[in-house]
C-alpha cells in the first residue's frame, strides 16, 4: 500500500521525518508515537500534501504529492479536520463524492456510518468539535476508498463516541477496507490493528504486531 525509501521532510532547519524507510501492506496499520514525533507529516506525505524533501514515496503504486489521480482513490481525515465552514455537511459530502465518481447513496452510507445524518444540512461552522471529527470521517470513507489515512480519528469524541466509532472501524476493517490510522487513544483500535508502526523524533522507531510492538512500549 505504501513504500516508503530515505523519506525525509524539512520544514526550515526542523527536520520532521528523517530519512524513514518503511513498508506498510493492506490491512489495519495503527502509528503511534509520542507528540511532535512526525507521524502526522508522514501522513501528509502519503495523502500528498506535502512534497519530500528527499527520499521517496510511493502510495498505491503511485507518488502521491501533486497527483489527482491516486489522491481520488484515498480516503482522508486529517485533524483537526479543516472544512469550508460556510457550507453544510451535505454540501462538502456531494463536493468529495464527485472527485471520487461517488454518487449519493454513497454520502448517505457513509454519513449513516458515522451518524452525521442528523446535522448534514447545518453549516459545518456550526459544527461541535465531535460532529465535525464524524463528518471528516464520512468524507474519508465515501465510496469505500483503496486506502483511507485518518489522522486521530477518535480525538474529540465523547465515550460513547469513542466507542461507536472504533466499533466501525474495526467493522470496515474486517470488511477488507485498508486503513492507516495515527492515534494517541490507541486501545480501543488495538484489537483490530494488523500491524503497528511507531514514529518517534523523525524515525520510524518500532515496526510489528500489535502483541510485539504493545509489550516492548509498555517496557519503556
Ligand atoms: N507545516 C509545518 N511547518 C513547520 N513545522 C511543522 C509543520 N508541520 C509539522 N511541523 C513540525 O514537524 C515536527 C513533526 O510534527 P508532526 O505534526 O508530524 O508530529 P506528530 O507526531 O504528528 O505530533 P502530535 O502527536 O503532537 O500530533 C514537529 O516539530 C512540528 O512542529
Amino acid at each position: 500500500m505504501i513504500t516508503a525509501e530515505n523519506l525525509s521532510k524539512r520544514f526550515g532547519k526542523l527536520v520532521a521525518l528523517d530519512s524513514v524507510s518503511v513498508e506498510i501492506g493492506k490491512g489495519f496499520t495503527l502509528i503511534l508515537g509520542p507528540n511532535g514525533g512526525g507521524k502526522s507529516t508522514f501522513l501528509n506525505l502519503c495523502a500528498g500534501l506535502y512534497r519530500p524533501s528527499s527520499g521517496r514515496i510511493e502510495v498505491l503504486g503511485e507518488a502521491p504529492w501533486s497527483n489527482e489521480g491516486v489522491k481520488s482513490r484515498l480516503g482522508v481525515s486529517f485533524d483537526p479536520p479543516s472544512l469550508p465552514k460556510h457550507r453544510t455537511g451535505r454540501e462538502w459530502l456531494d463536493y468529495i463524492a464527485r472527485f471520487k465518481g461517488a454518487d449519493e447513496s454513497d454520502v448517505l452510507e457513509s454519513a449513516e456510518m458515522f451518524s452525521v445524518t442528523g446535522f448534514l444540512d447545518r453549516r459545518i461552522g456550526e459544527y461541535s468539535a465531535g460532529m465535525l471529527k464524524r463528518l471528516s470521517l464520512a468524507q474519508a470513507f465515501i465510496g469505500k476508498p483503496e486506502l483511507a489515512l485518518l489522522d486521530e480519528p477518535l480525538a474529540n469524541l465523547d465515550f460513547k463516541g469513542i466507542k461507536e466509532v472504533s466499533e466501525t472501524l474495526g467493522k470496515l476493517a474486517n470488511e477488507g477496507l485498508n486503513i492507516v490510522a495515527v492515534s494517541h487513544i490507541w486501545r480501543p483500535l488495538i484489537g483490530f490493528a494488523d500491524e503497528v508502526v511507531v514514529i518517534a523524533a523523525g524515525k520510524v522507531v518500532l515496526k510489528g504486531s500489535p502483541k510485539e510492538v504493545i509489550t516492548q512500549i509498555e517496557e519503556i
